[in-house]
């Protein structure tokens, strides 16, 4: 008993930790993280679901702030060894001003870095995402790519472009001496489209689904890949990243890791209804319904309506010229860099991320209903 509180003595802070992926890597440190002390968890909103987690050995603390206030951060953080920053603003449907996304995702993440230096806090892990490298805006197909894959990397939208200049941040903050002398030790964790338990949009799609009658219609061609990764192994990925980060400092200092796992190259519809089609959905027609063009009008049709309404109310439809260009963009990756570098193998089979994800599906559908 002595030896085991003994070995207890990390102290880790998640900001964003009441968030879709924020949870899981919650619940995955608890699970596989023996030497935690304490767990922090940082959000803007907290979850009711925090309050199962306060049973266990590791004091876990619930810290109710805002990465956009500095001397919230700092305070969180004062005493934690390790900080895992996945808070974001994820906005790609105009719901934020582009003036909000760039604070929270970008300040948020600077006040971040200066509260370690501020507070000694030594290893920083940073969720950033695939749409820091693409697709970009011309459309370039990025096929089964890895870090080191030449892509010409070029962003207007507000979210791709907050992502791209935090990731830069943090990369840019590793070596830097915080308080106590020690350098800071950072690295980015590039996750595709992360699917899986608590995952929204593949919900709104569902009950999209439920009010067509129980049919989608075929959008994007079946040949458009995109790149999915399920939510356990992206929560792993943060876990492992973490622990290894003070013995590997050298090699993984300053480095960036796309998140990948055994979850199949399909296009985005596809790949949804792996899941929804044992939910009971059918994906309508083997090659899209409407040409491209009138798609890409109805999208257009769509952010012109998102502005006219603005002032009355929020308008913010799946479909628009940049979820459009997303889907419609081969982008996949093929990589083992995180396998090289600190020996990530994912947690969860391909079978067992989908039957989780369809588990949890069919249960959140009994409840609504
Ligand atoms: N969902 C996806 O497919 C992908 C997500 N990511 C990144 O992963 C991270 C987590 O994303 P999700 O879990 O999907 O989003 P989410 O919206 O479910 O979680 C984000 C969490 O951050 C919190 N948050 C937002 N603003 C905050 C603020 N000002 N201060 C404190 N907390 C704040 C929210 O309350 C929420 O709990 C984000 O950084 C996102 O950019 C990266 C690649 C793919
Ligand atoms: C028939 C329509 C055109 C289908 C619309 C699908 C879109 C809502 C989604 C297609 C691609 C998704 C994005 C992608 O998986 C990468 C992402 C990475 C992130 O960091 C955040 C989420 C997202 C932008 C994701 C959002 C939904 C799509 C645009």
């Amino acid at each position: 008993m002595a030896d085991f509180a003994q070995a207890q003595k990390l102290v880790y802070l998640v900001t964003g930790g009441c968030g879709f992926l924020g949870e899981h890597v919650v619940r995955m440190l608890l699970q596989r993280e023996p030497r935690l002390r304490e767990l922090r968890i940082f959000d803007l909103h907290l979850g009711s679901w925090l309050e199962e987690l306060k049973t266990g050995t590791v004091q876990v603390t619930a810290i109710q702030g805002d990465v956009t206030q500095a001397d919230e951060v700092a305070a969180a953080m004062a005493g934690a060894h390790v900080v895992i920053h996945t808070a974001g603003l994820v906005d790609v449907f105009g719901r934020a001003s582009p003036e909000t996304i760039h604070e929270v995702n970008v300040q948020g993440t600077q006040n971040v870095i200066e509260a370690c230096v501020q507070t000694g806090t030594q290893f920083l892990v940073y969720t950033s995402s695939m749409e820091v490298v693409g697709p970009n805006i011309k459309g370039h197909p990025f096929y089964r790519g890895n870090e080191d894959t030449p892509y010409e990397a070029v962003h207007r939208h507000p979210y791709p472009c907050s992502k791209a200049l935090a990731e830069q941040l943090v990369l840019e903050a590793n070596g830097r001496e915080v308080h106590g002398g020690l350098p800071l030790v950072t690295c980015a964790l590039r996750p595709t489209g992360i699917y899986g338990e608590g995952h929204q949009i593949m919900r709104d799609i569902y009950h999209q689904g439920l009010r067509l009658g129980g049919r989608l219609f075929r959008a994007i061609p079946a040949s458009v890949e995109h790149g999915r990764v399920y939510v356990g192994n992206v929560a792993w990925m943060h876990v492992l990243v973490a622990r290894e980060l003070e013995q590997r400092a050298a090699l993984m200092g300053g480095q960036v890791y796309f998140c990948y796992d055994k979850s199949p190259y399909k296009s985005y519809e596809d790949f949804n209804m792996e899941f929804l089609g044992p939910c009971g959905l059918r994906l309508v027609g083997t090659r899209p319904l409407l040409p491209y063009w009138l798609l890409m009008l109805l999208a257009v049709l769509n952010a012109l309506l998102q502005w006219l309404l603005r002032p009355l109310l929020l308008y913010a439809p799946l479909l628009n010229p940049y979820t459009l260009a997303m889907a419609n963009t081969t982008f996949t990756v093929s990589t083992n860099k995180a396998q090289r570098h600190f020996g990530y193998e994912p947690l969860f089979s391909w079978e067992e991320s989908r039957t989780r994800t369809i588990l949890w599906m069919q249960a959140k559908d009994s409840v609504a209903q």
